[in-house]
């Protein structure tokens, strides 16, 4: 038996009962069922502290628990608390229909886990090599103590020990997510905003993951203790230090998931101490061009494209955005009482950013929020872009890391006409000096001998030289095989800017008309020319089923035969055939 496993459990902190809008009426699930317990001596939002009486007095939720949401037209959103993890998440995991049936249901899922395997492959010397201190924190999945190494070098040394118990694991999805969250912990480890893992042990009743301990509690209880929000000079700095570590993860084609304020800690109480991301409970490999389409996560982080089940690495990019807004003013962007309408917010409504204290905060940090909170995630900006953010940019010498998202526009554009290279290339003679920033460091990152030009194995060598094992899970290197047709020649930095443009985030700019305009002017002098409906078919690559008289009539100049305005824009698109056929 583990040693942690006869612990008390404690009161469930993901039912605060007023500051979360509760699941449908009736739907308690079984962590939310908990019996009352020991709370954490550690992390004072758990208890009773200054802050969360606060906002208890505050929130509008509390003031009137049958009120709608529109009753508080003026303050429609009620400062964080704690995240309850998506109904579907809950019942994936534990094998019901929905995570909120009635206690005693489950019957059937505990008979079936039995045969289920849950051996992981780990040690078993759990107990022989630490001894395990106080419980420093809870989430839905596991529970984390301190510990210390009971012999050799390390004795005597601090960890953190997230305990993970196998009866909570009654799916086989369950188990495969522990599994994952291990093996990806594993691979990822060493970034410097990462929690440091150390091993992972198992014996009869729990899973053991043993890594640094974090002294300084989660970000959540700091927003908390500071009363709702940061100054916009520290927001920044726990925003460089997210993004520098989602960065990493996406270039290693790993999707968090579950970004969200309880999820970073601070190693020490220090104002100034080091942020580390953690719990990588429901985090995934995606291959570059791959989308997922299991709806996890946190309500009030997830993404649009999550709920619409097609979604890769920008979802991660949304959540940071749902803790930017959390941190710059105090209060969620999107809420609603209710699951659902938490969902149906974060799809169609806009975030406020006209009620105090926006008015008063500088432009560049409400359009960095807004940049992250993109519902389209083509225009929706990386990671890695939002580190060259004006509100970022030149912050404590902050570097732009590499980007995946370059990798995924070559690709497309080595495949593309060359009457759309044309138009790419047109397109980016338009970037302005701000724009023209983010490419410049993507290719700095390439040239490593600044010749001016790249080639296929300088993009290999810059891949590799960040490469962890999770990269070989998420396929990156296959991918390099799409850009083989710059094998045999190079890239200078005038093409590389037409290949890695990203046309949609362009679009989501407000000059957006006038950089089209101005880059079909510079074609028009230098790319244009007469063409046929079916060259220009065959440019795009229709196939025989596709009527391209209706459908490119609009795309050729009719004074002339060369390509239109109309035209210019959707062949930078690239538009797909299926597009086309559906546009008719
Ligand atoms: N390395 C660590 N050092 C200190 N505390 C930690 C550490 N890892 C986890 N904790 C604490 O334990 C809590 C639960 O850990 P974790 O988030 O990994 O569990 P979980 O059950 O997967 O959570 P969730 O409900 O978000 O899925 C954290 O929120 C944090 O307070
Ligand atoms: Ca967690
Ligand atoms: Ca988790």
């Amino acid at each position: 038996m583990g040693i942690c496993a006869s612990k008390p459990p404690k009161q469930n902190p993901y039912a605060p009962e007023s500051l979360e809008p509760s699941a449908t009426p009736g739907a308690v699930s079984k962590d939310e069922a908990e019996g009352p317990g020991k709370r954490s001596p550690f992390f004072p939002f758990y208890s009773p502290s200054p802050a969360h009486y606060l906002f208890s007095k505050k929130s509008p939720a509390v003031r009137s628990a049958s009120s709608t949401p529109r009753r508080f037209f003026k303050r429609p959103f009620p400062p964080p608390s704690p995240a309850k993890h998506i109904k579907a998440v809950l019942a994936r995991r534990q094998g019901k229909k929905a995570a909120a049936i009635p206690e005693g249901e489950g019957e059937e899922e505990e008979a079936a886990a039995g045969g289920l395997d849950k051996s992981f492959g780990f040690s078993k010397q759990f107990t022989s090599k630490y001894e395990v201190g106080e419980e420093v924190g809870r989430g839905h999945f596991g529970y984390t103590c301190s510990a210390r190494f009971k012999k050799g070098e390390r004795k005597g040394q601090q960890v953190a020990v997230k305990v993970i118990p196998k009866a909570k694991m009654t799916t086989a999805i369950a188990i495969e997510d522990v599994r994952r969250e291990v093996k990806i912990l594993r691979a990822l480890t060493g970034h410097k905003n990462l929690v440091q893992f150390y091993d992972a042990f198992e014996d009869h009743d729990n899973v053991y993951i043993v890594m640094e301990l974090c002294e300084g509690g989660e970000l959540l209880d700091r927003i908390l203790s500071r009363g709702g929000k940061y100054s916009e000079d520290d927001a920044r700095a726990v925003m460089v230090q997210i993004l520098n570590v989602v960065s990493f993860f996406h270039l290693q084609g790993v999707v968090h998931r579950d970004l969200k304020p309880e999820n970073f800690l601070f190693t020490s109480k220090d104002e100034n101490s080091e942020l580390k991301a953690i719990d990588f409970g429901l985090s995934d490999f995606v291959k570059p061009d791959e989308r997922l389409n299991d709806i996890v996560g946190s309500a009030y982080y997830v993404s649009p494209e999550v709920l619409h089940r097609s979604y890769s690495t920008e979802a991660d990019v949304w959540s940071i955005g749902v803790i930017a807004y959390i941190l710059l003013c105090g209060s969620r962007p999107f809420w609603a009482r209710t699951e659902s309408g938490i969902f149906r917010a974060v799809l169609k409504a806009d975030p406020s950013f006209d009620e105090v204290p926006w008015p008063s905060l500088s432009s560049e940090a409400k359009d960095f929020v807004k940049c992250l909170l993109n519902k389209d995630p083509r225009k929706r900006i990386t990671a890695a872009q939002a580190l060259s953010h004006p509100w970022i940019r030149g912050y404590n010498g902050v570097k732009v890391p590499l980007d995946i998202l370059i990798f995924k526009l070559m690709k497309a554009y080595m495949r593309s006409s060359s009457l759309r290279k044309a138009a790419l290339r047109a397109l980016s003679k338009t970037l302005t000096v701000d724009e023209l920033l983010y490419l410049k460091e993507q290719f700095a990152h390439l040239e490593p001998n600044k010749n001016g030009t790249i080639t296929l194995e300088n993009i290999r060598t810059a891949l590799m030289k960040n490469a962890t094992d999770a990269m070989k899970e998420s396929r990156i290197p296959d991918f390099l095989a799409s850009l083989n047709a710059l094998q045999y020649r190079r890239m200078d930095f005038e093409e590389f800017c037409a290949a890695a443009l990203s046309v949609h985030q362009l679009e989501a700019l407000d000059r957006w008309e006038q950089h089209a305009r101005c880059a079909y002017e510079l074609f028009d002098k230098d790319g244009n020319r007469a063409i046929m409906i079916e060259e220009l078919a065959s440019e795009l690559g229709l196939g025989p089923s596709v009527p391209v008289h209706a459908v490119l009539h609009d795309w050729i100049r009719h004074t002339d035969g060369k390509l239109s305005f109309l035209g210019f824009v959707k062949l930078l698109h690239g538009v797909s055939s299926r597009a086309l056929a559906k546009a008719q």
